[in-house]
């Protein structure tokens, strides 16, 4: 491809080896855009597991601690003391500002100007992602007005130190902002500190507990994540140097891949921009207090004062009452609800109890929160649950047969994940798939648990054990089913 794509890597990797990192000859920085993957590291010859693929020095690493920013221009930093994420954007805006007299001037060059993270969403892009809960937690509003608030005064009034023009607009800055922030969200680590040295008696000093800083990590950063067995890659702290090394055997011509960790899709698409079948485990459906609230009162007929009451109670005794609570993807072949965050299994069952049965709940009462499964719940549990569940499921505006459809009909134009050609997509289409693989996911979640629960309701109804609120034994040992 006719552009600076390769030169920027070569600078990149020439920049790394002059200021100090060692970078085996067994791996090297490719091309993936073919694959929609940006740039990405592969093994050219058999990696052996603890090999060591590359050393970054401490000091190659870009950071608050690092920039000569911190001590050159302290007073800038003091204000944003609390609040380390504003800093290293700061840090960032300079040493992007210096350009060519920046250290880190060949990084910046490899780093995205572009990104396909939901902040960079249009309001129709995000539509298609309304029903789920990850709309809600991007923040982009929040961030406008931090940085306009926070940042925009201390560059303007320090132009000369940040490297721009005395007239650059505030929404200018705003957008470089916004770009340093997605980098470290989608590009930096929490980088753990340097051991401090030990006391004479042999003790570590209390410092050596220091927080884990967040900064950016040259190279360690261009690999790209898988949420699965294709990990095969992780960065370790030592003393001196950040160290990438083989966790298993890798073959010659693999891609070698970090993880970020055990993400849901939304928020892997949140975050990074994409998603990938590999995260598909550990997608969830977050159900909001308020939707349980709602339910219970609206559809059951709960009073509000006992509502009141239980959900005191859920807060103060069990310490379970939040503002969601998650559904995760039930496991195979198992018949159990374990895939219901059990503080909403809590607090739906304090819902549905009568006062008898609530004032017998037994002591220490967080113990039942962690023990009670759905054998010991009445049937109106299930009710409320199903109901739960439905409410959820239809803030979608779209089915789950809908949406397999959909992807069914576009299954010939693009490949999901990180094997897709994104020749001739067009952004808004790519961001469209990458929602459809969210919402189907997580509309998966929500019609494999009706299942269980019309199941379970069943088994309930038809068993010898038939019991209603005011018949149960709330304190009896967990039944397991298998
Ligand atoms: C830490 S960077 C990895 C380097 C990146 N490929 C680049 O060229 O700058 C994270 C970004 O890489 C991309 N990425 C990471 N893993 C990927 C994968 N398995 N498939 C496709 N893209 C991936 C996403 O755009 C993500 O935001």
């Amino acid at each position: 491809m006719a552009d600076d794509f390769d030169s920027n890597t070569t600078g990149l990797i020439n920049w790394l080896e002059k200021s100090g990192a060692s970078v085996s000859s067994s791996i090297s920085l490719q091309d993936l855009r073919l694959r929609n993957a940006g740039r990405g590291v592969v093994a050219v010859k058999k990696i052996l597991e603890d090999e060591v693929l590359f050393s970054i020095p401490r000091s190659l690493a870009l950071s608050v601690q690092t920039s000569s920013f911190s001590h050159e221009y302290a007073n800038l930093l003091d204000p944003f003391e609390a609040d380390s994420w504003l800093q290293l954007i700061l840090v960032m805006l300079y040493e992007y500002g210096k350009g060519s007299r920046s250290s880190w001037n060949a990084y910046f060059k490899v780093l995205p100007e572009e990104f396909d993270t939901l902040m960079y969403w249009s309001e129709e892009e995000l539509s298609e992602l309304s029903g789920g809960a990850v709309v809600n937690k991007i923040g982009k509003a929040r961030a406008d007005s931090l940085f306009n608030e926070r940042l925009v005064p201390v560059v303007q009034e320090n132009s000369n130190v940040f490297g721009i023009g005395s007239k650059v607009s505030a929404d200018h800055i705003v957008q470089i902002a916004h770009r340093m922030g997605s980098l470290i969200m989608a590009y930096g680590f929490d980088i753990e500190p340097q051991a401090k040295e030990a006391d004479d008696d042999g003790y570590a000093t209390e410092d050596e507990f220091d927080d884990w800083q967040k900064g950016m990590v040259p190279l360690a950063d261009l690999l790209n994540a898988d949420g699965d067995e294709k990990n095969n890659a992780q960065l370790f702290y030592e003393q001196d140097a950040l160290v990438m090394k083989a966790i298993k055997d890798i073959s010659q011509g693999q891609e070698i891949y970090n993880t970020y960790g055990l993400l849901p899709r939304s928020d892997l698409l949140r975050r990074y921009g994409y998603v990938a079948d590999s995260y598909a485990q550990y997608d969830v459906v977050e159900i909001s207090h308020e939707d349980v609230v709602a339910v219970a009162r609206d559809e059951l007929g709960v009073p509000q004062s006992l509502i009141t009451e239980r959900t005191e109670f859920c807060e103060t005794e069990l310490d379970a009452v939040a503002d969601g609570y998650d559904i995760s993807r039930p496991p195979l072949n198992v018949n159990e609800l374990c895939c219901i965050q059990p503080e909403l299994r809590m607090i739906v069952l304090c819902y549905c109890l009568d006062a008898t049965c609530f004032s017998e709940i037994p002591k220490p009462k967080k113990e039942i929160l962690r023990t009670t499964d759905s054998c010991d719940f009445p049937i109106q549990w299930y009710h409320l649950m199903r109901l739960i569940v439905e409410r959820r499921l239809n803030a979608y505006s779209t089915t789950l047969a809908d949406d397999k459809r959909l992807r069914e009909s576009l299954k010939d134009d693009v490949v999901f994940g990180a094997g897709s050609p994104n020749i001739g997509e067009t952004r808004t289409q790519r961001r469209k798939i990458l929602a459809l693989e969210v919402r189907i996911g997580e509309k998966e979640i929500l019609e494999q648990t009706l299942e269980l629960l019309g199941k379970a309701e069943s088994s309930f109804q038809n068993g010898s054990n038939k019991r209603s609120s005011d018949e149960m034994e709330i304190d009896k040992p967990v039944k397991r089913t298998k």
